[in-house]
């Protein structure tokens, strides 16, 4: 089979309307090529810059590898173990590559949210080292828009700018730049209610992004919105991405949406919480028109779908 052909005419993935229309920039596609491998091993860290993430073996026929990059985050056999004895993580080893789009799929409670908690700081392991780049600046995006209602919209992103003791004139430039990055210029003065559930959530992309993070978590952040919706988010945040450098962790339930999203796929198995398959891909970014319904996408769907219920399985 080709996984590079694209069927012409499909989709409509990127009719973007002006309520949801986020990006207009985007880097030169690259050549549209996918691969996948089986999962193991682990990198030494060193310092703050840290080693490379591991390489595996492919097994699509025209794999290829990806170039060595920067560890933000290292993770070496860690596991989460609640008070209540639940044991959420077991032996999770984990390289998170600067610039990449990296996808945690799994069934409900597999603990892609716990995972998310630990690699942003905002929770400890019971077990197992996790490594941080010192000099890294995380974003969070979750379900919901989590929006103060009684702030307007540049109120809203320019929060944690607020926080951080940012004087005011700075807080308002870079807000209104993150609004404007979103494609939500012109929109500073709405209040939460004035606005759609996309458009809710591409404020809460902006007050994420208006730290300018290198790192940007996000947990099921569309899993509330309607499918077009969704796709146009899905092309607008794969657009954010390639056009500025911002590494992403992106946990859902969805094979099709992690396998159009992400450079990386690590797919969990529960009961404890574990990896049980990565899965590399790479293709054009952002998605050429016509993506969704190509060859190259089914393939790798089927692939990921297979690989999930191997893990469901286990
Ligand atoms: N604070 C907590 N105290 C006790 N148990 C917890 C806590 N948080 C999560 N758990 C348990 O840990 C396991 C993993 O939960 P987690 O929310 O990380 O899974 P998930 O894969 O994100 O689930 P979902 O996809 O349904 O959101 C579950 O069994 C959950 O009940």
């Amino acid at each position: 089979m080709d996984h590079a052909a694209i069927i012409p005419g499909g989709g409509g993935e990127r009719q973007a309307a002006a309520d949801d229309r986020l990006l207009p920039h985007g880097p030169p596609p690259r050549p549209a090529c996918c691969r996948a491998g089986a999962r193991r091993g682990g990198t030494r860290i060193e310092g703050t810059a840290l080693a490379a993430p591991p390489r595996r073996p492919s097994f699509f026929p025209h794999a290829h590898r990806l170039p060595p990059r920067v560890t933000l985050v290292a993770l070496d056999g860690v596991g989460k173990r609640f008070a209540s004895g639940t044991e959420a993580l077991a032996g999770i080893d984990l390289r998170i590559g600067a610039g990449e789009f990296l996808a945690i799929l799994g069934p409900s409670g597999c603990g892609k949210s716990t995972l998310l908690r630990l690699i942003a700081g905002l929770a400890e392991p019971s077990s197992g080292r996790i490594t941080r780049q010192a000099s890294r600046q995380v974003g969070f995006v979750f379900q919901e828009a989590t929006l103060l209602p009684w702030s307007d919209a540049i109120t809203n992103v320019r929060l944690p700018l607020r926080l951080a003791g940012i004087d005011r004139a700075e807080q308002e430039a870079r807000a209104a730049a993150a609004l404007d990055q979103v494609g939500l210029r012109g929109f500073e003065r709405a209040y939460p209610r004035e606005l759609s559930g996309g458009m809710r959530m591409r404020v809460s992309i902006a007050r994420a992004l208006v730290t300018r993070p290198s790192l940007l978590l996000m947990d099921e952040p569309f899993a509330a919105l309607d499918e077009l919706t969704r796709h146009r988010l899905n092309d607008d945040l794969l657009a954010l991405w390639a056009g500025s450098g911002v590494t992403v962790v992106f946990v859902t339930h969805s094979v099709f949406e992690s396998v159009y999203l992400a450079s990386r796929i690590l797919v969990m198995a529960t009961r404890p919480g574990r990896v049980a398959a990565e899965l590399a891909m790479e293709a054009p970014a952002p998605r050429p028109t016509g993506f969704r319904t190509s060859a190259e996408y089914a393939a790798l769907c089927r692939a990921t779908t297979e690989a999930l219920e191997g893990a469901m399985a286990q």
